[in-house]
């Protein structure tokens, strides 16, 4: 129910109105009246109390329109039977009604009492029915009309509203294509001119003003592309173009276009088309391949292939871009690896796919990288190693992306295997070898150390590590040499074979020898330095051990003869330069021989030791002391001041002192032995001396002092000085009768008991042209000092053997021994065997007539050694004979030893042997020696028939002497 008034106005109700209006003033007759016209009226009527509302009376039209029955509608009012809520809004009408009577009627919601909803236009008027004012009503059913009105309305809005929606669609739609900056265009059928849409023209850039025709519709399109579209044109087939379009002020565009015939259900067609302007995206596009063509460019020759691969999902993708790389390294083309990546990944060797793949998996997500190393197996057959890496992007449209390159390390593997295998066997060699591996960096301290460091006796890895090597340090290293070997550093230059002394962490000395060489990068920047190092201790330690055999005695630890030779050079070269002097002791010690030969030469030795302290002891650090040889020694004193005279009494003080010392009783194993020297002294003052001059000097002084008794000293005096000259021009003449063939051999016989010539001696001459015939007494000796014995001894032996082979090619002669003399020194060298031997052999002499004569102080000093050598030529078929046989201090022992044959009586014997006892019984004495030895015996020296007779009596069956013979050239030699 509303309050709402209708607008509608009724003519017939308003008549009626007026009409009842009129009625109020009739009577009772007229109301009757009244009434049957409200029966007969066609408009719903009732008439109510004004104060409630209750119905007095109602018509027909009235109860048909509300479906109540005049009866019940006298009992109820217009509230209860639902025309108003409430009697206050029934009022709220009436005032209305009744302040503007002109207004419409009241339209009210009403529910008939067949529940029927219908909308009412109530109308009321107050009348006077009995002089008391009534209300009366006039209901109109406006339903069906408000119904029509209502359509009329809603039907009249779709179309607005359909208009609008038009409306704004067709401005959506050119909104669109200016957006897309798009148009199209409608050619009907029948028609040539195409309709532009405002897209189009604004596309164009055509004024829309522009009276189109078909020829300016196309004249935008660029001449190049007219006969693609005009194919496209004529197929209407839908398919997309794409061409240029210039417009008026000559910019050209980028246009797609797709074309088609709609056909109507009518079977008339349109030709349509759309046009899209994509010029930002074709250049775009241009920007994007040029870009596309830098990368190719720039990857093209990169070895490694380079790609972009686009993931589907994490088992699918394709590559968007591959570098030319992927033909060298999978044989593949980038073409074929862009249209299917399989092509790529079947080559993967079979036992790395699952792996690779699955690495690439884990790494499909945004910002995961992938590395991974794996092999193909390339058309070739060939097993390639290559190594991926690969970085993954989210892109805005949602798809991975990975980013990578691929590159082939087959080559680099196969270099770092060499290079491990050579690092093995480098690391195999190092830990094998004693030697080991070093590196240092740039400030030139130990980052490394490989192999054998630990393991010998040097300072721990431990300790140098970090260091340098002068801070580690060196015993013998100066802080000066530290300074030129940083400076061989400093110059990168390689160093060799330095060595270094230091002390390991047990204070044990050792050496070390390291070289070195710089380390450069590839850049040429420096590095530092690597080397090896080796253990060199138990070779210096040899080294050391040979210097001081070479340079000391073993028995006294003295300096040797040749060390003595260097100081004393010094000592010469330095006196000659300063004011300084200096002395020469030559110590000889007397009878030290019978020590040894009573006492054995362990006790010589230890006596040789005490000897050598003494001496040590009485002289300066500065001074040297060495042993010359055997019994010999000499001190060297250094530094003596003031003139030569008072060096002279300086040095004599010190051999006095020498003397004293030595003199002392030695307390030696088998008890206290008394020894005495004899002590030659020349001063050196360093004016045209020579050092061998200084020590023949010293010698000859010696020799002096022995001479006066021993136990002595002696200075050496300038007549000794013209003797020492005498040997050496001596020395030298024979030296030079050597060469010129000056010496010649006498034989002289010797015979048998019946004086028949069974041999002979051969005895050297020298025939000097000024100075005549030399006795071998003279220039033997000599010869034995100087060395010189040992081409003379070998030119006797040759000249000996080759007589020996003459004689042999004469009857008489050819049983003939000959005797040789061999002197010390030639029978010590160790040539001597093979002398003999050449001599023999190239002479062609019978080795059995061969003679040897060696002395016993010869077979004395080494007698092992000369067994070996005796019997060595014994084999041969040479003989020995023992000369001088009684002047030594021969010993049974060792003579039973030795491969002797013969047995010499020395002429000093034989000469007395009838005037002297002792002499008689010492000849008698050889002669039962030899026998009981089974040695044949030579008497030498036999002057007399005397002296013949008395040894012959005692059985000596052979001789030699001028008796029977002097030793003459082998011309006069004869057997007769
Ligand atoms: N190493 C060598 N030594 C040699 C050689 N030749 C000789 N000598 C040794 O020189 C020493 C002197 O020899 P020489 O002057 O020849 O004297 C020998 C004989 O001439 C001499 N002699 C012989 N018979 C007599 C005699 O009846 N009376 C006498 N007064 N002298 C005699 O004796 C010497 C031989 O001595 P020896 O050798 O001991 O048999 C002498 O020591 C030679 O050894 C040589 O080539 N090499």
């Amino acid at each position: 129910m509303t309050g709402k008034r209708s607008s509608s106005e009724k003519p017939d109700m308003d008549a009626m109105q007026a009409e009842l209006r009129s009625l109020e003033l009739a009577n009772r007759r007229q109301y009757d009246m009244l009434e049957a016209l409200f029966a007969q009226s066609p408009a719903a009527i009732s008439v109510q109390r004004l104060d409630d509302g209750a119905f007095i009376d109602v018509n027909a039209r009235w109860q048909q329109l509300t479906g109540y029955s005049w009866e019940e509608a006298t009992r109820s009012t217009s509230v209860s039977l639902g025309f108003w809520p409430d009697i206050e809004a029934r009022n709220a009408a009436l005032r209305e009604m009744q302040a503007n009577p002109m207004a419409g009627g009241v339209e009210i919601n009403f529910r008939t009492r067949d529940g029927e909803e219908l909308l009412l236009e109530w109308r009321g008027s107050i009348m006077q029915i009995a002089g008391e004012p009534h209300l009366l009503v006039y209901l109109s059913d406006i339903t069906a009309q408000r119904i029509a009105q209502e359509a009329v309305a809603e039907s009249e809005q779709a179309l607005q509203d359909a208009n609008e929606e038009l409306r704004g669609q067709l401005e959506l739609f050119e909104e669109t294509e200016n957006l897309a900056q798009a148009g199209h265009w409608i050619v009907p059928q029948g028609q040539t001119v195409p309709r532009w849409s405002r897209g189009l023209f604004r596309l164009t850039q055509t004024p829309w003003t522009e009276k189109l025709t078909l020829e300016r519709s196309r004249s935008g399109i660029h001449p190049d592309d007219r006969e693609t579209y005009m194919k496209a044109r004529e197929a209407m087939d839908g398919r997309l173009l794409e061409f240029r379009w210039i417009r008026r002020d000559g910019d050209v565009r980028w246009v797609r276009s797709r074309m088609h015939r709609y056909h109507r259900q009518d079977d008339s067609y349109v030709d349509f088309g759309v046009v899209q302007d994509f010029t930002e995206e074709a250049e775009a596009k241009l920007v994007l391949q040029r870009r596309l063509d830098v990368i190719q460019r720039l990857t093209s020759r990169l070895p490694e292939m380079v790609f972009q691969f686009e993931m589907f999902s994490r088992d699918s993708g394709r590559f968007l871009f591959v570098s030319d790389a992927c033909t060298a390294i999978f044989g593949v083309t980038p073409e074929d690896a862009r249209a299917a990546p399989e092509n790529v990944f079947r080559l993967i060797h079979p036992e790395d796919i699952v792996q690779t793949l699955k690495s690439m998996n884990a790494a499909a997500q945004d910002g995961m990288t992938w590395a991974q190393e794996f092999r193909i197996i390339g058309k070739d057959g060939q097993v390639r190693t290559l190594f991926g890496k690969a970085i993954t992007y989210k892109e805005l449209d949602g798809k991975y992306n990975a980013y990578g390159s691929v590159t082939d390390i087959t080559q680099h593997k196969e270099s770092l295997a060499i290079l491990q295998q050579s690092e093995a066997r480098f690391r195999a060699l190092t830990e094998l070898s004693s030697d080991w591996y070093w590196e240092q960096d740039a400030d030139y301290r130990f980052t490394r150390f490989d192999g054998a460091f630990d393991t010998g006796r040097t300072k721990t890895g431990q300790t140098s590590l970090g260091k340098t090597r002068w801070e580690v340090g060196a015993l013998n290293m100066s802080e000066a040499d530290w300074a030129a070997h940083r400076g061989v550093l400093d110059a990168r230059q390689e160093f060799r074979e330095l060595e270094l002394r230091d002390r390991d962490e047990q204070g044990r000395v050792y050496w070390v020898s390291t070289s070195g060489a710089p380390i450069f990068d590839s850049h040429g920047v420096f590095q530092g330095y690597r080397g090896i190092g080796r253990n060199i201790t138990e070779r210096k330690e040899a080294e050391e051990k040979i210097e001081r055999l070479a340079f000391y005695d073993v028995l006294t630890d003295l300096p040797n003869r040749r060390l003595l030779m260097d100081h004393l050079q010094y000592a010469v070269a330095s006196c000659a330069r300063g004011r300084l002097h200096g002395a020469l002791l030559f110590i000889d010690l007397d009878n030290f021989k019978d020590l040894n030969d009573t006492r054995g030469h362990d006790v010589g030795d230890g006596l040789l030791r005490v000897v050598a302290q003494r001496l040590k002891d009485c002289v300066r650090e500065s001074d040297t002391v060495a042993r010359f040889g055997g019994d010999e020694f000499v001190v060297l004193l250094q530094d003596l001041d003031g003139t030569l005279a008072d060096a002279g009494v300086q040095a004599e003080l010190v051999a006095r002192k020498i003397l004293q010392q030595l003199n002392i009783p030695y307390e030696l194993p088998g008890g206290s032995h008394h020894s005495t020297p004899s002590i030659g002294v020349v001063l050196i003052h360093g004016v045209r001396q020579s050092v061998d001059e200084l020590l023949k000097q010293a010698d000859l002084a010696m020799y002096e002092a022995k001479s006066a008794g021993r136990n002595t000293l002696r200075f050496f005096d300038p007549a000794m000085q013209s003797m020492v000259a005498e040997r050496t021009e001596l020395e030298s003449d024979l030296r030079a009768g050597l060469q010129r063939g000056e010496l010649m051999l006498y034989y002289q016989p010797v015979v048998d008991a019946d004086c028949r010539v069974v041999g002979a001696e051969a005895l050297l001459r020298w025939q000097h042209p000024v100075r005549g015939m030399v006795s071998p007494m003279q220039f033997v000796p000599l010869a034995e000092q100087t060395g010189l014995i040992i081409p003379l001894g070998e030119w006797v032996l040759q000249t000996a053997c080759a007589q020996l082979a003459a004689w042999a090619r004469s009857p008489d002669c050819a049983q003939l021994t000959l005797a040789v003399n061999v002197s010390a020194r030639q029978f010590r060298s160790p040539e001597f065997v093979v002398q003999v031997q050449n001599a023999i052999q190239q002479n062609g002499a019978d080795p059995r007539l061969l003679k040897l004569e060696l002395t016993e102080s010869l077979l004395l000093t080494d007698s092992q050694e000369a067994i070996m050598k005796m019997t060595a030529l014994r084999s041969l078929g040479v003989r020995f004979a023992l000369d001088d046989f009684g002047t030594g201090y021969s010993s049974l022992s060792y003579l039973k030893m030795l491969p002797l044959q013969q047995l010499k009586i020395d002429q000093s014997f034989v000469r007395d042997v009838l005037t002297d006892v002792n002499d008689a019984a010492i000849a008698s004495t050889v002669l039962a020696l030899g026998r009981s030895l089974g040695f044949d015996v030579v008497a030498e020296g036999v002057e007399t028939e005397g002296q013949r007779q008395f040894l012959l009596n005692q059985g000596c069956v052979f001789f030699q002497g001028y008796l029977f013979g002097r030793p003459v050239p082998v011309t006069e030699f004869s057997v007769g």
